[in-house]
């Protein structure tokens, strides 16, 4: 509770220019509610989110604050806890079908994943004292790790939820680490109990065995049923520190996630670490030297609910009329134009792991595209968006992304939120190569240059070396298969770094990977040998030298710059001879002959050729002089050969990605 809440405001340079509404100056005297009044309080705050009326966040010191994400592997049913601890508190109804709440997005609902972190607070009394709770729901996907690192910022705890049927998968592993990092509190939570096949006690070992932790700390729950959710609500605000926030300190608050909304331009999701933060105050983003207006200031409830005010500790929204020509935001800290503090440390770029061409269909659309693709970077701040062009497509964007996954979700994202038609080209993996002598060829400043685009690599013979970019994996499946394993990992050009047991029967693999081994159909192999028992991450181990082998294709003797691929040297002719077939299938048949070749480092391996329609132009014709018929076959030839002479080829959209991320 703020007991000098005048003394706080005095520091608060900007408040003599705001209308504040009083009764946020008046710390309320009913902070601690009493057992019985919780239901009414709960009642409260449900109405109030139809009402939209004011929530007093000044009766949350930091003390009083609890700012915690749900991590876990996929699908071991983080939204669904979320839900029922929404219906808990009472931020939703309880007799209404609620699932995945939080997923807002309609790819998310479409693929029934999270790609998007989405934050929510909530009210919950324990000892008859109300606490207010910062709840982060985060992806378990790999390629959306960057979401759970980010969210961990605005966070002093979270809950690790591992499914009690599944047990400790490669994702529980990666995220637990993420959280250790970052030196948070961790609740291990078992959730599904109510399967037949869970079995918490050797989950709980398995957990025991990563992590101290006594199997009494371990929460059992079924998130589906609701049973032991309360006790989790419990243990959030028994086991995670609050905040460690000053509210006499000038403002510093870092901005962990945006998005933007056409209305009120950007809207920032921010964590005020210091101070206090009012509607109509002027502040400075630091990294952007940009200044604006707080316009609206709220918390999420998980919709948009306006506060006019965020004190330290707290977590929340704020509008500023912020265009999208502003560039990013995430990361960077937020203060009192007047009163400048030290940045907090914001966050390590994300590594992109995959490159693809994106180009609109049509020219004419391009100026919008770059809008679209500038709005969605604000929601997705993992992506790099560089300019690029292609000789066949014109100007488009090289964009770099966390897998393969990310890049079709981003695609979708673009299409459905945006209503841009694109086409993407095959994904690219960053190479990267030495000149020779590079110091004498002008166009290349360093001596080592990172491929982003294989068409545009080098002429071969002034390379002296290939590096390809490396993936630490963390493999997590049932002993039985260890043979069948270790078969893959050979075959997929992997070195074992390390293998233990996670249980009596499980192992934990570390094996260094190539990156362009795993990237498109490894994980189905994996669940393939092992009937879909293990499971499977990675992060980013730098890069290793190699030898390389550049893949092109040519279509009627036109160069597909958008095909053209780099691999490793002893796969390439059989990779080439592949994609050669699945070109063949892939490209529509026309009014002509057209042939697909493939190479590799220039050299020819294989052709394939697509035969043309063949259009009965003498259909018309009801009997009559044969010169008549002749004439008009010559005619079609002539056709013919013009239009193969423009190299008019007409391909689906997504052939490109079909074509090279097919099993
Ligand atoms: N039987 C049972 N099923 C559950 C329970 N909790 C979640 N599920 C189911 O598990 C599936 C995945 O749940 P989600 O909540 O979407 O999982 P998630 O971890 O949020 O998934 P991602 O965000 O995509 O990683 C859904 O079909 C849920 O209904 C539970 O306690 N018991």
């Amino acid at each position: 509770m703020y007991k000098n809440f005048s003394k706080i405001f005095k520091t608060s340079t900007t408040l003599r220019n705001v209308n504040i509404n009083p009764n946020f100056l008046v710390p309320q005297s009913n902070i601690v509610v009493s057992k019985q009044s919780t239901w009414s309080r709960r009642r409260f705050y449900s109405t109030n989110i139809k009402k939209k009326e004011n929530i007093d966040l000044t009766e949350f010191s930091p003390e009083r604050i609890r700012n915690f994400c749900i991590i876990a592997h996929v699908d071991h049913g983080k939204s669904t806890l979320a839900d029922r601890m929404l219906e808990i508190t009472g931020v939703i109804p309880e007799n209404q079908k609620n699932e995945q709440v939080l997923d807002k997005l309609q790819v998310e609902r479409e693929r029934g994943i999270t790609v998007k972190a989405q934050s929510a607070s909530l009210f919950y009394s324990v000892d008859g004292v109300t606490y207010l709770l910062n709840l982060v729901d985060t992806p378990g996907h790999v390629d959306f790790s960057y979401e759970v690192s980010r969210s961990l910022s605005a966070c002093q705890g979270v809950i690790l939820l591992v499914d009690a049927n599944q047990g400790v998968q490669a994702q529980t592993v990666a995220n637990m680490y993420l959280a250790i990092e970052a030196g948070l509190e961790i609740i291990p939570v078992l959730n599904k109990i109510d399967l037949k096949g869970a079995n918490p006690a050797l989950v709980s070992e398995q957990i025991q065995n990563l992590y101290p932790v006594s199997d009494e700390e371990i929460l059992k729950i079924s998130a589906k049923l609701g049973t032991g959710v309360s006790d989790v609500l419990k243990a959030v605000v028994k086991r995670i520190p609050p905040p460690p926030s000053d509210p006499m300190k000038p403002l510093k608050a870092l901005v962990y996630d945006s998005w933007f909304d056409k209305f009120k331009g950007i809207i920032c999701n921010i964590a005020v670490q210091d101070g206090v933060l009012l509607k109509g105050e002027k502040v400075t983003f630091h990294h952007a030297q940009k200044h604006f207006d707080i316009q609206e200031i709220g918390i999420l409830h998980p919709e948009q609910t306006p506060t006019n005010i965020l004190l330290s500790g707290q977590v929340g929204y704020v509008t500023a009329n912020v265009k999208s020509s502003t560039g990013t935001l995430v990361g960077d800290t937020m203060y009192h134009k007047s009163e400048p503090v030290e940045p907090l440390p914001g966050f390590r770029p994300a590594k992109a792991m995959v490159f693809a061409g994106i180009y609109p269909i049509d020219q004419s659309q391009y100026a919008k595209l770059r809008e679209s693709i500038t709005k969605l970077t604000f929601n997705d701040s993992s992506v790099t968006v560089t300019q690029d062009s292609s000789a066949a497509l014109g100007p488009g964007w090289c964009i770099g992304f966390l897998g393969l996954l990310h890049m079709d979700v981003f695609k979708q994202r673009l299409e459905q939120e945006f209503d841009a038609n694109v086409i993407i080209t095959a994904p690219n993996i960053p190479y990267k190569v030495k000149i020779f002598g590079a110091k004498n060829i002008k166009q290349y400043k360093g001596e080592e240059i990172t491929i982003l685009n294989p068409s545009k690599l080098p002429v071969q013979n002034i390379i002296s070396h290939y590096y390809e970019p490396m993936v630490r994996a963390t493999l997590i499946y049932p002993d039985l298969y260890i043979g069948e394993i270790q078969a893959l990992i050979t075959e997929r050009r992997g070195n074992t770094e390390n293998q233990t047991y996670l249980d009596n029967s499980r192992v934990i693999h570390k094996v260094i990977f190539p990156l362009n081994e795993i990237l498109i159909d490894f994980f189905d192999a994996l669940k393939s040998v092992t009937k879909g028992y293990a499971s499977f991450d990675y992060e980013d181990h730098g890069y290793e030298e190699t030898s390389l082998s550049k893949v092109s294709f040519t279509i009627n003797d036109a160069e597909v710059e958008e095909m053209t691929l780099l691999c490793h040297t002893s796969k390439a002719e059989t990779l080439c001879r592949k994609i050669c077939a699945r070109l063949q299938e892939a490209v529509p048949r026309q009014q002509f002959r057209v042939q697909i070749k493939g190479q590799v480092n220039q050299k020819h391996v294989c052709t394939e050729i697509v035969k043309p329609f063949r259009k009965d132009v003498t259909q018309k014709l009801y009997g009559g002089d044969v010169t008549r018929r002749n004439k008009l076959l010559a005619k079609q030839v002539e056709g013919k050969k013009k239009l193969r002479s423009l190299g008019n080829i007409q391909v689906p959209k997504d052939v490109f990605i079909k074509v090279l991320t097919q099993k």
